[in-house]
């Protein structure tokens, strides 16, 4: 990550990442120069197959990894770590494994994704604003959770409610950006295309740029505007959902079983 910070050269992109390479200590090479470009408003679905990066680029750009050489840029900042408080704020995380704290209520764990900025008391406390308890309750009625689960523990609903709760909190500081990383990963196929087909509404409603990572080609062909298929830390495919023919599959997964099975294409 460059110590520079400075405007980049493309204001208009949510998020620029420019030749990012990353590989763990002793270990392989996990982002090979990797370079993309998302525009305002964009649902992005990052496809590939277990193993390619897709993880490490989204906490990369999050600034939960170090990249070892390139640069990320998020709406015109270069990502330092003086920068990463302020970038952060405008970036939505959605986690696989939901990410909640399972004592607290659904509306506890949308406000506290308000904590970076607020006095530690608050949190101690549960003392939020008052902007920020009406702007939870509105984002948990627009997600679809039922007002008898607003002030309920998180450890008491299901996946899919768990994952509407998660999609409210990377909302609550009106960000530019979503980063989803396999969001519908542990969901039935029938809730994954409910929360998919949350995340993908709510985002063009807030017009905030969505960057998924998912494995499964039916749920990219489905939700994306755009496609960006990584394989081995390098990106083999950059087009639109009509372009995933087999032979964009094939680069993008492999033609062995150990990297495509025909399973991976359904939900
Ligand atoms: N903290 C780490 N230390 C060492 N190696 C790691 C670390 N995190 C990930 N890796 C390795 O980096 C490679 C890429 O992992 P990553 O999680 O980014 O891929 P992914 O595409 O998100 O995979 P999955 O879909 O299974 O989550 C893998 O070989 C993984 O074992």
């Amino acid at each position: 990550m460059t110590s520079t910070p400075s405007h980049s050269q493309a204001p208009d992109a949510v998020l620029t990442v420019d030749a990012a390479r990353k590989a763990y200590p002793a270990g392989p090479t996990v982002l090979d120069g990797v370079s993309l470009r998302i525009e305002p408003g964009s649902f992005c679905v990052l496809l590939g197959a277990s193993g390619s990066g897709k993880t490490t680029l989204l906490r990369s750009i999050i600034g939960l990894v170090p990249l070892d050489a390139g640069t990320i840029d998020i709406s015109g900042t270069i990502l330092t770590p003086k920068s990463i408080r302020r970038s952060r704020r405008e970036i939505g995380m959605v986690h696989q494994d939901f990410g909640l704290s399972s004592r607290l209520t659904a509306a506890q764990n949308v406000m506290a994704g308000t904590a970076p900025g607020l006095p530690v008391w608050r949190l101690l406390f549960q003392a939020y604003p008052k902007d920020v308890q009406d702007k939870a309750c509105e984002l948990l009625s627009r997600v679809g959770l039922e007002e008898g689960h607003v002030n309920r523990p998180a450890s008491g609903l299901s996946g899919g409610q768990k994952q509407r709760v998660g999609i409210a909190r990377a909302l609550i500081n009106g960000p530019k950006l979503i980063l989803a990383d396999e969001p519908v990963a542990s969901l039935d196929p029938q809730t994954a295309q409910e929360v998919m087909d949350l995340l993908r509404r709510t985002a063009k409603e807030q017009g905030v740029a969505v960057l998924c990572s998912l494995h499964q080609i039916s749920l990219s062909r489905t939700y994306a505007d755009r496609i960006i298929g990584l394989r081995k830390g390098k990106i083999v495919f950059d087009g639109t959902p009509g372009q995933l023919g087999p032979d964009v599959l094939a680069r993008i997964f492999g033609t062995g079983r150990e990297t495509f099975a025909p399973s991976m294409a359904v939900a």
